[in-house]
């Protein structure tokens, strides 16, 4: 469940007003997600998201998120596209929080990833990369390496025990990917998408047909990117790994965008920091979550064992 914010007709009403989006016709608060207040209205012109963002969102940070999304869409690629008001502002407040309407994408996340969906991921993540090329201002990544550590000094197990192992290990692996990890110049950079998950894809007859959520994007390795998807579509249930979807990834991949040297190198430390990155952001949520609270929080056990596999590789 995630609508933390209910909205009355008046307020939808006032809001589209704004807008030269049509009459309003209906709106519902949309269940999926986790971070932010979501509704999908219906006007006598179409389809639209109507997102309140809630509180981990920084307000001044967003003029990024929606220049990224509408640098991106006018690219051609399929993402959420902010839409413009009559004053010819896209963000602004409602129900006492920052407020977007972006354009509807169709299409359904799947449910489990297949070798032809993968490659269509990484084909598609490629784009993403390359369409990010003219998008010039940077946002740093929160959730890298110094952002690990500090999340990760606030996550006390409570008296449990299963906690309590998860932690200590998690200490050991930490400050070896730490070590690991490269240099800010090492690798090629640019925007990433940072959290291309599988809720977050959407296709339609087949096809890939949209990308939502660009709430974690920021500035980093583009080969991080990979390595993310990497640890979200190629575990058969949750588990286990499959080499040929992650052939598949990084076959269509690479057909837009080739590694170079250093990344097909890095990229198992990279693994193995995105399994970190989700590990440490679910174990924070599993020990902070009060009980009771209508998110579900969500395992990082799963990212450990991902973990324990990109220890053990040399190669992905
Ligand atoms: N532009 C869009 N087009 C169609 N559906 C969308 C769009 N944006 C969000 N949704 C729907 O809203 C849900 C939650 O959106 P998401 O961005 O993942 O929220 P959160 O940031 O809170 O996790 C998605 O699973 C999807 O069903
Ligand atoms: N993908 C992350 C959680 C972020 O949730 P989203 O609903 O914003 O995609 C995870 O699986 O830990």
């Amino acid at each position: 469940m995630a609508v933390y914010t209910e909205l009355h007709e008046e307020d939808m009403r006032g809001f589209l007003s704004l807008y030269e989006v049509g009459e309003l016709r209906s709106f519902i608060g949309i269940a999926e997600g986790i971070e932010n207040s979501n509704f999908l209205v219906e006007t006598t012109q179409g389809r639209f998201i109507l997102t309140l963002f809630e509180k981990r969102m920084k307000p001044e940070e967003l003029p990024w998120f929606l220049g990224l999304m509408t640098h991106l869409a006018e690219q051609g690629i399929a993402c959420p596209q902010p839409i413009v008001a009559k004053d010819g502002a896209s963000l602004r407040q409602l129900a006492g929080r920052p407020a977007i309407l972006v354009s509807f994408l169709e299409g359904r996340s799947l449910e489990a990833a297949t070798p032809q969906a993968c490659e269509q991921v990484g084909r598609g993540l490629a784009h993403l990369h390359e369409a990010g090329r003219g998008y010039k201002a940077e946002r740093a990544n929160a959730l890298a390496p110094e952002g690990w550590v500090e999340l990760f000094s606030r996550c006390t197990d409570g008296g449990d025990q299963a906690v309590a192992a998860l932690i200590a290990e998690t200490r050991t692996a930490l400050s070896s990917i730490v070590k690991s990890w490269p240099v800010a110049d090492a690798l090629p950079r640019g925007q990433i998408h940072a959290d291309l998950f599988m809720d977050n894809v959407f296709f339609r007859d087949g096809q890939l047909s949209g990308v939502i959520d660009f709430y974690f994007a920021c500035t980093d390795f583009l080969a991080y990117d990979l390595a993310i998807c990497l640890n979200a579509w190629c575990f058969e249930d949750e588990r286990h790994y499959r080499q040929d979807w992650a052939e598949a990834l990084l076959r269509g991949y690479e057909q837009v965008r080739p590694l170079t040297a250093a990344e097909h190198k890095m990229l198992p430390v990279l693994c193995q920091g995105a399994s970190m990155r989700f590990l440490l952001t679910r174990l924070y949520d599993w020990v902070h979550t009060p009980a009771g609270a209508l998110v579900t929080k969500k395992d990082p056990w799963a990212y450990q064992r991902r973990l324990h596999h990109f220890q053990k590789v040399s190669d992905v």
